[in-house]
């Protein structure tokens, strides 16, 4: 599935975004007024191969979820509990992703690929919470709207990468194709544009670790402060990710063999969710800095994946601008978060959607008579 999805992804459509340059030269505004909008509405036009694209309605956010043996080396302040505890807000349409996709109108879906510790059981349901559908299946919505939870464990955790390899080559690839798959799902269900979630206690380690792999920076520049780390954490840090990138020699050439190493299961699946939205050319919106470490794999798998990707925000990560300046993508929106979840994509949509919705609606200088300089 993933050699197949692979082979699909193709470049931009050069006739639709010529197209979708024209038209905009066409409309009742100063030329290039509308900033990053103008590229960025081209650019999507080249994604759908048609001018006007289709409006990135109606969207859904994929939340994957997993924990990482890097936990133990003492990475983060959190408890490894706190990924479960999380998963069971999201589903209960507590936490700041939910407002947020409450306010864009977008469906959540929750991914379990890999949760270490017990979900929480919900109020008033006996059942277990991670099997209401098989896995893969998008899962039987508790209601309009309400947060689904699909059932796809890979493994509950990664192995701890300052040892050993996180993961098998085998979960690794089973982790990318469930995020295919999801993708797929979700585009099959009508989704017009897809944004990355994640959660997982400790994820900010392996995302520094896969960004200097594939960037080739060191360490330190890749790595922050994820949930806010002290000093002496911070450098700790900083010598777990370079202690684990010494050990194995990750090639940049190999994205399987980088997310097994140094991954986690989240960011392989996002990788994966990243490659099925390219080769479908449905739009996908970047959040942080785990997204942006899956989509460097992404493109280490098909160059022209890049082309189906929108920076959604600058995470304050410092590993996220490095790994959008390698990417060669500008972030639509910089608010300073660092909070995963989906949360800056969520908040990057309506100018994704305004950006579409000029090429559809906005009048010509002909059609409004209005005189053109
Ligand atoms: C309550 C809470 C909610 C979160 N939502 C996203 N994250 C984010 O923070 C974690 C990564 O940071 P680090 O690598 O420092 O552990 C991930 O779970 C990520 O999704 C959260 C973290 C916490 C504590
Ligand atoms: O940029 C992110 O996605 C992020 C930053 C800090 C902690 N968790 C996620």
């Amino acid at each position: 599935m993933l050699e197949t999805t692979i082979a699909e992804i193709a470049p931009l459509d050069e006739p639709s975004m010529t197209a979708a340059r024209l038209w905009q030269a066409r409309l009742t505004k100063p030329a290039g007024s509308l900033g990053a909008l103008e590229e960025l509405s081209v650019r999507l036009a080249g994604l759908a191969g048609a001018s006007p694209p289709p409006l990135p309605t109606p969207a859904a956010l994929a939340i994957f979820a997993g924990d990482h043996g890097v936990h133990a080396q003492r990475v983060t302040g959190w408890p490894q509990e706190v990924t479960a505890q999380m998963v069971g807000n999201f589903l209960a349409g507590g936490a700041v992703v939910n407002a947020f996709a409450r306010q864009a109108g977008a469906t959540v879906t929750v991914v379990d690929v890999g949760v270490a510790t017990p979900l929480p059981q919900p109020e008033g349901d006996p059942g277990d919470p991670a099997e209401p559908a098989g896995p893969g299946d998008v899962g039987d919505p508790a209601g309009p709207g309400a947060p689904r939870l699909v059932s796809a464990v890979v493994r509950r955790g990664t192995r701890d990468m300052t040892g050993t390899a996180a993961l098998t080559r085998d979960e690794t690839r089973t982790a990318v194709e469930i995020g295919i798959r999801i993708a797929g799902e979700l585009i099959d269900a009508g989704a017009g544009i897809l944004l990355t979630g994640d959660m997982g206690i400790a994820n900010t380690t392996p995302a520094a670790a896969l960004i200097a792999a594939f960037t080739g920076v060191e360490a330190a520049e890749a790595t922050g402060r994820g949930t806010g780390v002290d000093d002496p954490t911070y450098q700790h840090k900083i010598e777990v990710v370079r202690t684990a990138l010494r050990r194995h020699h990750p090639d940049p050439a190999d994205p399987l063999g980088v997310l097994a190493a140094v991954g986690g299961l989240e960011h392989a699946a996002l990788t994966g969710l990243i490659l099925g939205a390219a080769a479908r050319r449905v739009p996908v919106l970047l959040d942080g800095v785990i997204a942006v470490a899956a989509a460097l794999a992404a493109v280490a798998f098909a160059p022209d994946a890049v082309g189906a990707m929108i920076a959604g925000h600058r995470s304050a990560e410092p590993g996220a601008a490095v790994a959008l300046r390698r990417l060669g993508l500008t972030p639509l929106i910089d608010l300073g978060l660092r909070l995963g979840e989906g949360t800056g994509a969520l908040l990057a949509l309506p100018v994704v959607t305004g950006a579409v919705r000029v090429l559809h609606e906005v009048a010509t200088f002909d059609s409004a008579g209005v005189v053109e300089k």
